[in-house]
């Protein structure tokens, strides 16, 4: 007799608006496998090309608005997006668009403004559209210290910072990487809610040069949290020991002549050399 078969559960989907990276390290590469890596099933978004690899960005060919605006409604239309997260987005164009789709749901956005490497992939006139038009809309936004300034046109410092962002509506996590800890021992991210306290949420560095792609890995892995119905403060911890997980895995590579990527994968398959 055959039995009939229960139905598997359906995986989350999760839906990344982001550029992708020729290296793999960062952009829609991390979020695609930091989301598999955590059982969602990933969509994604293209919104810019970049020719990069652990040294530096080459080159960055943006894709044209209504190309995004294509791949937005063939995803929204068709699939249940549990939480979305937003990468380079290169064009206030597009971050207007992202903000009229996506506004109002579970989103993460991370202000791509500066690669690590110091390229810049969003301008002056992305970083206005970012404060004028998405954070507004967003669930929370995901600076680094630098990108936080540049959002807000000032220096200050990262819980400062933190807290005039969620001024504007959102919450905030301004990330910060061993730098924020003298002894380089600890790092420590600041979280805000609009009109609440700040919060400096610490955990122990990974002393690595393999950290490209990082603030996407923890980005991409705080929307899936969120995704999962998580309280902002559950997924910020469990983001943050995804990545800080993902740090380790990494620390002992040599790849590229650059700051090389954060691992991607979860339990690598290792050559066993056969019978040997
Ligand atoms: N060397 C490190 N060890 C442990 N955690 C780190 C390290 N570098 C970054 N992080 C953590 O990774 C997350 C992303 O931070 P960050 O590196 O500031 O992003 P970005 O790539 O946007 O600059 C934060 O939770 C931050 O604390
Ligand atoms: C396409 C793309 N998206 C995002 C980043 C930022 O990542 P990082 O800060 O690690 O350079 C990047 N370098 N490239």
């Amino acid at each position: 007799m055959i039995r009939a078969q229960r139905r598997p559960v359906d995986p989350p989907v999760l839906l990344s608006v982001a550029g992708t990276d020729s290296g793999g390290a960062a952009g829609t590469a991390a979020d695609l496998t930091t989301f598999a890596a955590l059982g969602a099933h990933g969509a994604c978004v293209v919104t810019a090309v970049t020719a990069q690899d652990t040294t530096g960005v080459r080159d960055v060919h943006p894709v044209p608005r209504r190309s995004v605006e294509a791949q937005l409604d063939a995803v929204l239309e068709d699939l249940p997006v549990a939480a979305s997260k937003t990468g380079m987005l290169g064009h206030p164009g597009v971050v207007e668009l992202v903000a009229a789709r996506l506004g109002g749901t579970r989103l993460v956005v991370d202000p791509v403004l500066v690669a690590t490497s110091g390229a810049v992939l969003g301008d002056a006139s992305v970083a206005r559209a970012y404060v004028e038009h998405l954070l507004p809309v967003a669930a929370v936004c995901t600076p680094n210290a630098d990108e936080a300034a540049v959002l807000l046109g000032r220096e200050g410092t990262p819980r400062d910072l933190a807290a005039a962002l969620s001024d504007l509506g959102c919450a905030v996590v301004v990330t910060g990487g061993p730098g924020t800890d003298p002894a380089g021992a600890s790092c420590t991210d600041w979280l805000a809610h609009p009109g609440g306290p700040v919060r400096a949420l610490a955990h122990p560095a990974v002393d690595t040069g393999n950290d490209h792609g990082t603030g996407c890995t923890f980005s991409a892995a705080l929307a899936v949290a969120l995704g999962h119905g998580d309280d902002l403060e559950t997924a910020v911890a469990r983001a943050a020991a995804h990545t800080v997980a993902a740090l380790h895995r990494s620390s002992g590579w040599r790849l590229g002549r650059g700051r090389g990527p954060i691992a991607h994968t979860h339990d690598p398959i290792r050559t066993t050399g056969g019978d040997r």
